[in-house]
């Protein structure tokens, strides 16, 4: 027994991927499901879209990989966070479709919390912010707007959970109802300095306890696959929500270290060790992973536009004919013009968490073309980061200029990723294996099963493709910077 089946239930796909003895992916199979947009600022994922599209791509990728159903060790789960999900304790049916992490519908209750002066309560003990981004007001409004949902609560008979809870209670054919440390720091209503669900907090969005799943280390038994789904109970013995995944599929196991993942948005953590380091400039403080009932803190930034920028290019403006073309357009781009762009298309996330503002370019000029857009848009990427970093180095001494780690889609562009080591004056490491997220998960219950080694080894199998090393100079990098931070400050005024 000596593959691993890791479960990587993203945004817009579904995942599964096999990976050997030696960590190498196997097979790999994908389906994309459908998103609902019932309002705007409103997004929606059937749940029995995850749950087929889960079905289908584990099945498809055990088939792929030629191995045995006995052959598989264990599952591990990662998963798109904060998406909510309600069910009916008895029947297993959902209450509501999935209620999405990009929806603001609770962007008024939200703002009411706020001006009621609960945000620094809430920030302390959970580590984040009072946004709809989180799961507890998406929680609230189900239980609110769904005929007979709260008296159904009360009386104990709905279920609450993010994906990786749904998932298990649906793989154990709802013996299981639990979820991990990492997916349990997302929903507004966990106390990440005590590790328990927060009583105060569930008063405050009147949550009933009962609904709340059992919260597990990251390697903790999470029961059994049911026999009929693969031919075989499969443990289930890893799960992290997918940005703490792809750090953990990092090794980012040191306190200092650092991964940002570059796919649609970009998500940066910091390993910040066994104490949690409050947020002076509005990042997030959150669980990058928990072994043996001790848990481990990070630093947190989100970043809604990253690869988005490249989509635009090739959706919207149709500069570009697929993402590949980037690279050569940035090199032509014109070195003497300075056009910037701020891809505030939904607003603006860490450190300025701003929903309102919109995108902005400047110091556009005759001879601007493509070429510019290009770099600016690729540009835009780096930028961003840097942000970040600043941030995460004002709020924590040990976020000195280490190396950075990166991961995702967008890594694939060299250009971006030099621009990104230049701007932030650090080495940045692309990794052999790009499949981080699902690595980390695979890791997890290979751990457990006793296939993979343990933290240490782990860390010394992480293999790299290439480093990027900065080689702009100080006074360019500073220049450019600075005219950055002028163009945001602009396009939060406008
Ligand atoms: N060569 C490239 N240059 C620039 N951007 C790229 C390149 N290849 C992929 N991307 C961007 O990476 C993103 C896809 O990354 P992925 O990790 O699959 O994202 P997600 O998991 O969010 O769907 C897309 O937004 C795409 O525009
Ligand atoms: O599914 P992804 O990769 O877009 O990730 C979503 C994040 O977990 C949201 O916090």
């Amino acid at each position: 027994m000596t593959y691993i089946l890791a479960i990587d239930q993203g945004t817009t796909s579904s995942r599964a991927i096999v990976f050997d003895a030696a960590m190498k992916v196997k097979a790999v199979a994908q389906e994309e499901f459908p998103q609902y947009f019932p309002a705007s600022g409103w997004v929606e994922h059937d749940p029995s879209d995850i749950w087929s599209s889960v079905a289908a791509t584990t099945r498809a990728a055990i088939e792929k990989a030629r191995v045995g159903v006995n052959d598989i060790a264990a599952i591990g789960i990662t998963n798109q966070r904060e998406t909510t999900l309600v069910w009916d304790r008895k029947s297993g049916e959902p209450i509501h479709n999935a209620i999405v992490w990009q929806d603001r519908r609770t962007s008024e209750t939200c703002q009411q919390l706020k001006a009621a002066g609960h945000e620094p309560m809430v920030t302390e003990r959970t580590g984040l912010l009072l946004d709809p981004y989180f799961s507890g007001t998406k929680l609230a409004w189900i239980l609110d707007n769904v005929d007979g949902a709260r008296a159904k609560a009360a009386a104990g008979d709905l279920l609450f959970g993010t994906v990786d809870c749904f998932l298990i209670w649906k793989l154990t054919g709802g013996k299981v109802h639990a979820s991990d440390a990492t997916n349990a720091a997302r929903t507004l209503l966990y106390n990440i300095r005590e590790g328990r669900w927060d009583d105060d907090i569930c008063k405050l969005l009147s949550i009933p306890r009962s609904m709340l799943p059992e919260v597990r280390d990251c390697t903790a038994a999470f029961g059994h696959s049911r026999a009929d789904l693969f031919g075989r109970e499969i443990p289930i013995y890893g799960v992290a929500g997918d940005q703490q995944a792809a750090t953990i599929g990092q090794a980012c196991f040191r306190p200092g270290m650092m991964k940002s993942t570059y796919g649609t948005g970009c998500f940066a953590l910091l390993n910040t060790g066994e104490t949690p380091v409050a947020s002076k400039n509005r990042l997030l403080t959150t669980i990058a992973y928990q072994f043996d009932g001790k848990p481990t803190y990070a630093l947190e930034g989100s970043i809604f536009v990253a690869g988005a920028v490249v989509q635009w290019l090739r959706d919207g403006l149709k500069i570009i004919g697929n993402a590949g073309e980037t690279q050569a357009l940035a090199e032509r781009a014109d070195p003497a013009q300075e056009v910037v762009l701020v891809p505030a298309f939904v607003g603006l996330g860490a450190p300025y968490w701003n929903a309102d503002c919109r995108g902005a370019v400047y110091g556009l000029t005759r001879n601007s073309g493509s070429a510019e857009f290009v770099r600016a848009a690729l540009e835009s990427v780096g930028y961003q980061t840097r942000d970040l970093l600043e941030a995460m180095r004002a709020d924590w001494g040990g976020a000195a200029k280490g190396v950075l780690r990166v991961d995702g889609g967008m890594t694939a562009s060299d250009w971006t990723m030099q621009f990104l080591s230049d701007i932030i004056g650090a080495p940045v490491d692309r990794p052999e294996v790009l499949e981080t997220t699902a690595l980390g998960a695979a890791w997890l219950a290979g751990s457990r099963a006793g296939v993979y080694p343990d933290a240490d080894g782990f860390a010394k199998a992480w293999a790299l493709d290439k480093r990027f090393e900065p080689g702009m100079e100080e006074t360019e990098r500073t220049a450019k910077y600075a005219r950055w931070q002028r163009a945001v400050n602009a396009t939060l005024r406008v």
